[in-house]
């Protein structure tokens, strides 16, 4: 079997980790980005084909040249709010995108995929923690788009058996702790990097979004997830796709909430500057908290996060954004 992975959106912050990843495992990784919001230079490990995977012409070519055992499919679009007032935008790339990968999957005889799910498919969870079996009632077109793509690929593998792993991530975090790749979206709008450059003094007062909320200290509660834990739970589900043959999905969170307010905290203790704060009123669409069940990955994966602490993973993305 081919050692080559093909990894769509292997430019952007996940994808380039996952790059890493994979060229320590063993596998040769080759990157298709279309550049919208990838990076030159995060692209380490493996070749770089600048292309759109709308464009059936370039995903024949890439699959022709390289016969890729399996995808890792990362390319998307991410930006929640811009999902709700462009919905179009979103459908187009991530569910178009993704049916044309597919098909050019099919006609190459590649039958395998890890698919970037999210725990935005469940919506407003009825249940914290949230299980695998939790129902998906998306609140926004980003999430409804993630969830379509979920069921073309039970589809697919029900009538053409191409398999997959879905993997619902939680929220990603931190830095490469070797230092060489990090998180660099523009616009950014994640909470740790944007607490991270509001203590270094290169953007304004980090806006925390409600203090209303029904949590212990009124701010809203994620599960972060360090990148590299996420990029390690890719080569997991890969070796367990090639070698099970069959589909799951997976939650990736440690299982563990954090407050707005705790990260806040915690930027401060490492980094040992004041993070300037604004309260603002709620952020439209965030649920109160997103907690995994983050077991399932951990039994038949057998992955384990290796920075499961706040500390730790803001830890890496202070040292990723302080040297840039
Ligand atoms: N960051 C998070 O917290 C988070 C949480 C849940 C799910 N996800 C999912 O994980 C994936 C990666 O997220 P990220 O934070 O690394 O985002 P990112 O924007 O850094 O990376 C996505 C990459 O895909 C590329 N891309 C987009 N559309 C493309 C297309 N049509 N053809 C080729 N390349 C294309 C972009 O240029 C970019 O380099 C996304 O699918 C996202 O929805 C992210
Ligand atoms: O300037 C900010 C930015 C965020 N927050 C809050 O911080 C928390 C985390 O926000 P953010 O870092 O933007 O992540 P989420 O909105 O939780 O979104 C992440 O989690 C989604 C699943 O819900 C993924 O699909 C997305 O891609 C990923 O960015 C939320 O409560 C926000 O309200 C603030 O208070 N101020």
């Amino acid at each position: 079997m081919s050692d080559c992975i093909l990894v769509t959106g292997g430019a952007g912050y996940i994808g380039s980790q996952t790059c890493k990843a994979l060229a320590a495992a063993g596998y040769r990784p080759v990157t298709l980005d279309n550049m919208v919001y990838g990076h030159e230079w995060a692209v380490k490990w493996g070749e770089l084909v600048r292309g759109d995977i709308l464009d059936a012409q370039t995903l024949d070519a890439v699959f022709s040249r390289h016969a890729p055992a399996a995808v890792i499919h990362f390319a998307a679009y991410a930006y929640v709010g811009e999902s709700v007032t462009d919905p179009q935008k979103y459908y187009r790339n991530n569910v178009g995108g993704s049916l044309s990968l597919l098909e050019a999957m099919r006609r190459h005889d590649c039958r395998y995929m890890v698919f970037s799910s999210t725990c935005a498919t469940y919506g407003e969870p009825k249940e914290i923690p949230i299980p695998e079996n939790h129902p998906q009632h998306p609140v926004n077109p980003y999430g409804w788009s993630k969830l379509m793509i979920e069921q073309m690929l039970k589809d697919f593998d029900t009538a053409y058996g191409l398999r997959h792993v879905a993997l619902r991530y939680f929220n990603a975090a931190g830095a490469d702790p070797d230092g060489i790749v990090g998180e660099e979206h523009d616009p950014e709008t994640h909470l740790i990097p944007l607490a991270i450059l509001a203590a270094l003094g290169r953007r304004r007062a980090l806006s925390v979004f409600g203090r209303d909320y029904p949590t212990p200290d009124g701010t809203a509660i994620r599960d972060y997830i360090h990148v590299a834990d996420l990029a390690e739970a890719h080569v997991a589900a890969l070796k367990f796709l090639l070698a099970e043959d069959r589909s799951e999905a997976f939650n990736l969170g440690t299982g563990t909430g954090h407050t707005v307010q705790q990260v806040i905290e915690t930027v401060q203790e490492v980094g040992g500057r004041e993070v300037p704060v604004a309260d603002a009123p709620r952020r439209a669409g965030d649920p109160p908290a997103l907690v995994a069940v983050a077991d399932k990955a951990r039994r038949i994966l057998g992955w384990e996060p290796k920075i499961p602490d706040l500390q730790g993973i803001i830890r890496t993305a202070w040292d990723w954004h302080r040297k840039q």
